[in-house]
């Protein structure tokens, strides 16, 4: 579990972090979101001692994170700095960190098997791929069998396969009982993996909610479709819920998740050929909600042009 309680960072005059309370709780995947410049890399710094808080506290199970006998143990994190010597292999590179808390050998291999680098563990670390380096970043951060997970960004430089790799492990952990924490700057990505959203704008908390209330909420709706739609609709009916449709076979049903409609359509043997969350208007609400506080803001398209 991570605990922070009214976290905050100044940098000069700048409040980079402001007054940030949040929980990162067992069992759950839980996404940090927020507009480049929001403060989450610096928030993941003090979770794990690299950066002190100008106020308020965080602790990692409990206490502090300098605290800890075995960090490693306690949580795993992939950070965006690497620091990673880039004339090690990768596996000279874990067995380096798994020796500073006595982890045996077979341990480096499981989590070598495990991040797919077996045909690469012996290369330098300096001639890795984006992907491969976020490969290895995730093995470390799994090494000591942690009960907190906590990746910044961890499908940048994925290609598709890395990142259904890093979303189906991430959920297998959480499955686990461990508390997951994943920041990023897109929320359709982070719908697919999380269960608790914390967002943050300019170093504020914006959002502290679930994925399927955020959801409901941004009214996105699930478009589902069936070569059944007249028994699917009224299958699906009830007070809440909103269906429509564009076409034939396709319904857009607002007020009942995913998993709900799979489920009461496995249920009357309905048969489905699309069950698709609509991530656009996610990602247009995550948008709305941190408009007044993005830190880099664009032009306009056609102010751009008018300026060129
Ligand atoms: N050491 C520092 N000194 C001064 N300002 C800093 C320092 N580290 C970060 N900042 C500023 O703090 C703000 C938040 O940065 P941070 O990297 O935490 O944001 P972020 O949400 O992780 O962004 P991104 O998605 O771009 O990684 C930025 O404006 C950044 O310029």
């Amino acid at each position: 579990m991570i605990e922070a309680r009214e976290l905050t960072k100044r940098y000069g005059d700048k409040t980079v972090v402001d007054n940030l309370s949040f929980t990162v709780k067992p069992g759950e995947v839980t996404g940090f979101l927020g507009p480049n410049g929001a403060g989450k890399s610096t928030t993941m710094r003090m979770i794990v001692g690299l950066d002190s808080p100008t106020k308020g506290s965080v602790t990692v199970n409990g206490r502090s994170y300098a605290k800890h006998a075995a960090p490693l143990h306690e949580i795993g994190t992939l950070l965006e700095a690497k620091s990673v010597h880039p004339g090690r292999s990768a596996f000279h590179h874990l067995m380096a960190l798994a020796y500073t808390h006595g982890i045996p050998r077979r341990r480096v291999d499981e989590v070598i098997e495990l991040a797919g680098l077996t045909s690469v563990a012996g290369k330098r670390v300096g001639a890795f791929s984006l992907g491969m380096g976020q490969r290895l970043g995730i093995a470390s951060a799994l090494l000591g069998d942690p009960a907190i997970v906590m990746l910044d960004e961890p499908v940048n430089g994925l290609d598709p396969e890395g990142v259904l790799w890093v979303r189906n492990l991430l959920r297998g952990l959480a499955d686990e009982g461990r508390a997951v924490m994943l920041s990023s700057h897109l929320m359709s990505e982070t719908a697919l993996i999380a269960d608790h959203l914390v967002i943050v704008g300019r170093g504020r908390l914006l959002a502290d909610t679930t994925v399927e209330d955020f959801t409901r909420e941004a009214g996105g709706g699930v478009k589902v479709s069936t070569t059944e739609p007249m028994r699917l609709r009224s299958l699906l009916a009830g007070p809440e819920v909103t269906i429509s449709s564009s076409s034939a076979e396709e319904l857009l049903v607002a007020g009942r998740d995913a998993r709900e409609i799979g489920a009461i359509a496995a249920q009357h043997g309905v048969p489905l050929y699309e069950l698709t969350p609509q991530a656009v208007s996610l990602e247009a609400a995550f948008m709305d909600l941190t408009r007044d506080v993005v830190e880099y803001q664009s032009a306009p398209a056609d102010t751009v042009r008018k300026a060129a």
